[in-house]
């Protein structure tokens, strides 16, 4: 009895100091495991997803990443890689259907090596083609309907979770924009002002903006509700206003019948190129606007004459104000409210004011260089920018004008609202543009409601976890200095 109140006495389990100590050990132990499962469960586990975007004058493969179940919190989607598919846009294929899809080859190649195989199943693709496949549709259904089952067949045979390729409209064209500059300016989450969209295609142009006034045609209204916040949004897509439609169109207005050259003051002194008649007159936004009645086929020289204020008089004809249904309209009898607050202005609207280096000029300063601009010799341009593709180059003097002209008459964008337009690429490494807008949508991204917010913010998480682990070496040492005492040892060796 004596020996066992004894060892009693000397066991240190039975010292008040040494369960306490170990109590809180264990207790450390586990609000530090506790901490890092609950704040790391998925870090760096990365999901992924593939939008096509297949445009009038190319076709652009974008893969996006986030962090797996952290997809409702925002700002989380990245541009992770871009691809450019070689060649026209796929609606140029309808003379070929089956190219259409095999001209996605090196791209898609190139998306099964950027996303993890184990991933892949799980990665959904989606297609969106804008306004060169809604202009075949307007020319013939099946031709437009035998691309998309061309780009279809050829997706579905990837690994990916293939969810469909369609034309999108307009409307959705410039609501997605919308969405994706300004979930990656971070505009919706933190209930800041939104920022309007512009976006300048070869075959169709958008603009995308909240206004407080009354969107009076209902085409033109979209109502959001992100974030636990409601937007109602106007927006108009106005085909055959892209930069590539745009400029046939002011070609055939100035082509008349039997003309077999024509002085274009949109393209530099100089330049001289054949062309066929029915590179202008066989798209179907000039032959709805009547074009001229002879020959449909055969060639006319086009010659520059170089001449901003004649370029800006034909470019003016092109917007036509003579109608109006609505308080107020942009141009051929849309409705338009006044502009609003400010805007990002992308695709060609950045390629061509950057190009011009117009993209901080004002409205003044910008007319005053594309008269000397387009002043210059087509040869001296020509020296100047080696290596621009000629293509690009010829058109600038037609581009940058049409740009003024468009923002300025059509748009009501004034001198004292030109700072407004920010004329934007990419916004935080994401190109802006409407596909991420597209996929975060499609995968309801996006909650109507703000989502649970995480369960520490990151300075808090480091904070407990370097408060914990300084607690937890303390008590080591204390614990250690305790179990080594000379007692201890002896009570150790009697047991
Ligand atoms: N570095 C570049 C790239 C493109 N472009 C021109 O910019 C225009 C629009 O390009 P993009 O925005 O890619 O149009 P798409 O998406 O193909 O057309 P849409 O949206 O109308 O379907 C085209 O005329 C293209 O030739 C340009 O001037 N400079
Ligand atoms: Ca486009």
């Amino acid at each position: 009895m004596a020996d066992q109140r004894e060892m009693k006495e000397k066991s240190p389990w039975h010292r008040p100091l040494i369960i306490f100590i170990t109590v809180l050990i264990v207790l450390a132990i586990i609000a530090l495991v506790t901490t890092a499962v609950v704040q790391n469960r998925t870090l760096q586990k990365y999901k992924y997803g593939i939008v096509l975007d297949a445009g009038s004058s190319h076709t652009a493969v974008y893969i996006y990443e986030w962090p797996a179940e952290k997809e409702n919190n925002t700002g989380m989607v990245q541009q992770k890689h871009t691809c450019d598919v070689k060649g026209k846009g796929i609606s140029s294929y309808y003379t070929s259907v089956e190219k259409a899809g095999l001209s996605l080859r090196d791209c898609m190649e190139e998306a099964k090596e950027k996303i993890p195989t184990w991933r892949h199943r799980e990665t959904p693709v989606y297609l969106g083609a804008t306004a060169g496949m809604r202009l075949l549709r307007k020319m013939n259904e099946t031709l437009s309907d035998q691309v998309l089952s061309s780009v279809e067949g050829f997706l579905q045979v990837y690994p990916f979770m293939y969810q469909g390729a369609r034309i999108i409209s307009g409307q959705e064209e410039g609501a997605y924009g919308w969405i994706t500059v300004n979930y990656l300016s971070d505009n919706f989450h933190r209930a800041l002002p939104t920022i309007g969209a512009l976006d300048l295609g070869g075959a169709s142009t958008q603009i995308t903006f909240v206004s407080r006034r009354e969107v009076e045609s209902p085409e033109n209204s979209i109502h959001f509700r992100l974030y636990g916040n409601d937007y109602d949004v106007y927006t108009h897509s106005f085909l055959c206003y892209g930069k590539d439609q745009a400029l046939k169109q002011a070609l055939a207005q100035q082509l008349k019948p039997g003309d077999t050259q024509l002085h274009d003051p949109c393209f530099h002194r100089g330049y001289n190129q054949t062309k066929t008649w029915e590179s202008v007159t066989g798209s179907p936004c000039v032959s709805a606007q009547g074009s001229p009645a002879s020959p449909p086929h055969g060639n006319f020289t086009h010659l520059g004459t170089g001449n901003a204020a004649l370029c800006r008089s034909a470019v003016r004809r092109l917007f036509n104000s003579s109608h109006c249904q609505w308080g107020r309209c942009s141009f051929n009898g849309v409705f338009q409210p006044p502009v609003e607050g400010t805007f990002g202005a992308f695709s060609a609207f950045y390629f061509v004011m950057n190009f011009l280096n117009l993209t901080s000029a004002t409205l003044e300063d910008s007319k005053e260089k594309m008269v000397q601009y387009c002043s210059r010799p087509w040869a001296e341009v020509k020296l100047s920018y080696p290596s621009i593709k000629e293509k690009y180059l010829a058109e600038y003097c037609f581009s940058g004008t049409y740009i003024l002209t468009l923002l300025e008459n059509g748009y009501n964008f004034t001198s004292g609202k030109w700072s407004d337009i920010n004329f934007i690429k990419k916004i935080g490494g994401s190109d802006a543009g409407w596909t991420l807008g597209y996929m975060l949508n499609l995968t309801n991204m996006i909650p109507a409601e703000a989502p649970d917010t995480p369960p520490l913010p990151h300075a808090g998480y480091v904070t407990i976890m370097a408060l914990f682990s300084l607690l937890l070496t303390a008590l080591l040492l204390l614990a250690c200095k305790l179990f080594s005492r000379p007692a201890c040892t002896q009570s150790k060796q009697i047991i």
